[in-house]
């Protein structure tokens, strides 16, 4: 991390943040959807193995990559996509330079603040990782049925508070969710109450009529932020109290006595929310980063550079 520093690409890629920028423009603008699908890759980079772009890697004959984890399987081919436009513009600028653990960071801050989010600041100087499997996704990514007990302790896990990770939560102010992800909530929440209490009882009913066909469609999906879904603000924490969050682990912010102070504190001064939110992202960027022989400046982000039997 002591390693990392804010201009490490200032004399050997020096247009390094221009092409970020414009990729991440050009992208963005032609799909608006981008913005939440690489904050969420960059989110289960890393949380898995550190910021390393090991997320990135495609699976081989030889070994099932993190990406085709079943936690994963729903990442959006347009994170993937700006990841490497940004990479093949930077290769004919400056060869061999630039780390894709940077890039998919770089790209998350600048794509963070275009939907309105606040800036801050990112180290850079990450080598890429050496290391991709499956089964490492499994075990390090939060999933919907846990409990607050099990969503802390993983977080904390990572060095994050409970208000960070409340903070954290924030990203769900932009983006989607499959209908699979909440179907429970709406039809099988229990023996005598098929929905969930929790839900504001018109959304629950417009959710069951737009989702009824999920099983058939798997891609019918809702906005997780239903009321500001492409802006970054804190409408999200707004959300909640009235019955508004899309997933179950969304709604138990607000009942748990743990997370709620934060969620009434973010709902009612979205600047406090900015603030812990940049504070917490730049905290997310730097998880076990690799430098020196840790590490590689990968030629092609999807590949390591040697392809290991
Ligand atoms: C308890 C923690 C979390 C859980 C259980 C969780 C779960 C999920 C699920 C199930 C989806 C829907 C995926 C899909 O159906 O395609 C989703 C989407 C998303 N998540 Fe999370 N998430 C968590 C934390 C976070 C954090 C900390 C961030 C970012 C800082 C984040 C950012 C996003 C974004 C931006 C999307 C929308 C992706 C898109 O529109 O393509 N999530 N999350
Ligand atoms: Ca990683
Ligand atoms: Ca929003």
């Amino acid at each position: 991390e002591s390693e990392l520093s804010v201009d490490y690409y200032k004399t050997s890629c020096p247009n390094f943040q221009n092409i970020i920028r414009d990729t991440v423009t050009n992208k963005q603008i032609s799909s608006p959807t981008t913005a939440a699908a690489t904050l969420r890759l960059f989110f289960h980079d890393c949380m898995v193995d550190g910021c390393d772009a090991s997320v990135l890697i495609s699976s081989n004959a030889f070994n099932k990559a993190e990406r085709d984890g079943d936690i994963n399987h729903a990442l959006p081919g347009d994170a993937f996509d700006v990841v490497v436009r940004a990479k093949t513009a930077l290769e004919l600028s400056c060869p061999k330079i630039v780390s894709c653990a940077d890039i998919l960071a770089q790209v998350t801050r600048d794509l963070v603040i275009m939907v309105g989010g606040p800036f801050y600041t990112v180290h850079l100087g990450r080598k890429d990782g050496l290391i991709s499997k499956a089964s490492h996704a499994e075990e390090s990514l939060p999933r919907t049925n846990m409990t607050m007990d099990q969503m802390l302790d993983l977080f904390k896990l990572r060095g994050f508070t409970a208000r960070e990770f409340v903070a954290l939560m924030g990203g769900h102010t932009i983006g989607f969710s499959h209908c699979k992800e909440f179907a429970d909530r709406l039809y099988h929440f229990s023996k005598t109450t098929p929905t969930d209490p929790d839900f504001n009882p018109k959304y629950a009913a417009a959710l069951k009529t737009f989702c009824a066909n999920y099983t058939k469609d798997s891609t019918m999906s809702a906005f997780n932020d239903v009321l500001t879904p492409g802006k970054f603000d804190n409408m999200y924490y707004q959300n909640l109290p009235r019955g508004l969050g899309l997933l179950i682990t969304d709604s138990l912010l607000f009942k748990d006595p743990r997370t709620k102070p934060f969620v009434e504190i973010y709902a009612q001064d979205q600047s406090a929310f900015f603030s812990d939110f940049s504070h917490a992202m730049e905290k997310l960027s730097l998880l076990d980063i690799k430098t020196g022989s840790q590490g590689e400046v990968r030629n092609r982000c999807d590949q390591f550079n040697s392809i290991k039997a």
